[in-house]
């Protein structure tokens, strides 16, 4: 043979699982991306094409799925012991099995003070912000006479492990959509709003604060409200802004519905009591809207992207 097989790996990359522990009304999250690559005797199945040593790149990413739910998600270094562990000694085929685990943090909504009164808890047990990975954004237009000033945000992923739904829409012959009382509803918040203030130099907003409040606000709005659709909380967020920071007449938001799919776990026996989720990265639904001060004028571009 004029040619050898060199080293070799395979297995299914990027699995995306977000698993929910539900302990009580305090919800808690641990979202990976998991790529599994195993390796041992393939000669055969790159030589001749014999399968008989392969264990299929989507088994593993079942897997996957099936033990968040069977171990739970401890961290993701005991996860990829679980895994690893499994591979080598369930398949004898299987001699090394590399397990490369990206886990993304997310910390509590604290909630407003409304919300507190009300519930009696400075958090929404269910409301998570991912940590660290927001942009924050300007635009500062001056004409020689009057400013105008858009701030904004994009990438800040926000998530709710409950109080979604999505139902009562229109069902046509391509409708497959079922029904959902209890989904979890997740998006990167794209925003920009715009300052009333053009010109006196005495009355110019103190930016660092408007923003730390802006922020405040849409993600309390986006924690409290119990979310019939994605427009409506989107819209919520929109109006506690307005409602709360005299500054802005303007804001306009571009929210990715990145969809969470609960995992049938059946086919193994296991029962999946809205726990371990597929995160999917794409398709998503994309909702986006303004939101007015009542008599002002909308000027914040319609496309986001171009700002
Ligand atoms: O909040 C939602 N709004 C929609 O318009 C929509 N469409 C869809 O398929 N899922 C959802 N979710």
């Amino acid at each position: 043979m004029p040619t050898i097989l060199g080293q070799n790996q395979y297995g299914k990359a990027e699995n995306r699982v977000v698993k929910i522990t539900r302990d009580g009304a305090t919800h808690h999250i641990k979202d990976l991306n998991v790529s599994v690559s195993l390796s041992g005797d393939m000669d055969e199945v790159h030589y001749s094409g014999s399968n008989a040593n392969v264990l299929p790149t989507d088994t593993t990413k079942n897997t996957v799925f099936a033990f968040a739910k069977e171990y739970g998600i401890e961290s993701a270094e005991q996860f990829g012991i679980h895994l690893a562990r499994h591979f080598v000694t369930s398949q004898e085929p299987v001699h090394r099995a590399r397990i490369r685990i990206e886990e993304y943090a997310w910390e509590r909504i604290e909630t407003s003070d409304a919300n507190s009164k009300f519930t009696g808890a400075d958090e929404v047990k269910h409301s998570f912000v991912r940590k660290g990975q927001e942009i924050r954004t300007a635009q500062v237009t001056f004409d020689g006479e009057k400013w105008e000033v858009i701030s904004g945000v994009k990438d800040l992923t926000v998530l709710n492990s409950t109080n979604s739904e999505f139902w009562g829409y229109i069902k046509d012959k391509y409708t497959t959509l079922k029904e959902a009382y209890d989904r979890i509803l997740a998006t990167d918040v794209s925003g920009k709003w715009r300052f009333n203030w053009t010109d006196d130099e005495q009355k110019m907003p103190n930016w660092e604060k408007s923003y730390e409040q802006v922020r405040k606000h849409l993600l309390q709005a986006f924690a409290e409200t119990y979310s019939l659709s994605l427009q409506q909380t989107l819209y919520q967020m929109g109006a506690r802004i307005i409602n709360n920071r005299s500054e802005i007449d303007e804001v306009r938001f571009s929210l990715p519905n990145k969809h969470h799919f609960l995992v049938d776990l059946e086919p193994f026996g296991l029962k999946n009591d809205n726990e371990v989720y597929f995160a999917a990265d794409r398709p998503y639904g994309l909702i986006e809207a303004t939101i007015l001060r009542d008599g002002c004028e909308a000027r914040i571009p319609v496309d986001l992207t171009n700002l």
